[in-house]
């Protein structure tokens, strides 16, 4: 038996403003510093002893995952960061208000852009300058694999192959691992772990800063639980 758990960063600036963020790299508010703190000491309190860590090349999430390593006390262990943990690309939505785009597009329409499995926001014009392509952390990177705008879909097509080429590897190998990322690249994770259907994922939504712990036979889910019950969310049935 392994154990994973699954954090979402804590509050960011534009969690607090109500603003699609997306890959635009913002940072933890106060609020979201204590949230991410109280998950540390959750996890230390749970008694859970990462191996390896991995988060996305976005402040809040990285800096999520520093705060949680020192209440665990665990800054020595190695941390991967990798683009693929990125929150979904919000494509054209980016940096917009949540509620005046309701208002400008109908409730139905953002709810479809924010919770459908399929349908992503409108892109954004690769000439733009807040496009992936003009950011140097994705220097080197092919040009195609930086997305204009991502569904869930497209999100989990691209936090898939890290999953399966470097997270699940570790925990095959009998290590405990701690994921701190995204609302949306980590209901894409809990999507493939949990064997979600494309019109159930709709349902679950992730709290900032609530450490999900996962006990897992093989890859195979048997339990899971939020680490702050009073934060708790619904969560899909093991399968
Ligand atoms: O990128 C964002 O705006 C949020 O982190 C997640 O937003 P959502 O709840 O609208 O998907």
């Amino acid at each position: 038996m392994t154990r994973l758990v699954l954090t979402r960063h804590g509050q960011s600036q534009w969690n607090l403003e109500n603003r699609f963020t997306g890959w635009v790299d913002v940072d933890l508010t106060e609020k979201g510093e204590a949230e991410a703190r109280k998950g540390g000491v959750l996890m230390r309190e749970a008694g859970f002893e990462p191996a390896c860590a991995f988060t996305s090349v976005l402040k809040r999430a990285i800096r999520t995952l520093w705060i949680g390593l020192e209440e665990l006390d665990r800054v020595w262990i190695p941390v991967e960061k990798h683009w693929r943990l990125n929150e979904r690309h919000y494509g054209k939505l980016t940096g917009l208000n949540k509620a005046e785009t309701a208002e400008r597009h109908g409730e139905d329409q953002v709810h479809l852009w924010r919770r459908s499995y399929d349908i992503p926001p409108p892109p954004l014009e690769i000439d733009d300058p807040n496009h992936p392509r003009h950011d140097p952390r994705y220097r080197g990177l092919e040009p195609d694999l930086l997305p204009s705008t991502e569904s869930l879909k497209l999100t989990l097509a691209r936090v898939q192959p890290y999953w399966e080429e470097t997270i699940a590897p570790r925990l095959e190998a009998g290590e405990d691992v701690l994921v701190a990322a995204h609302g949306n690249s980590l209901r894409a994770l809990i999507k493939l772990l949990f064997d979600v259907g494309d019109e159930d994922i709709v349902n679950f939504e992730l709290p900032t800063a609530n450490p999900l712990l996962i006990d897992l036979t093989g890859l195979r889910p048997v339990e899971a639980r939020y680490l702050d019950p009073d934060r708790a969310k619904d969560l899909p049935s093991c399968p």
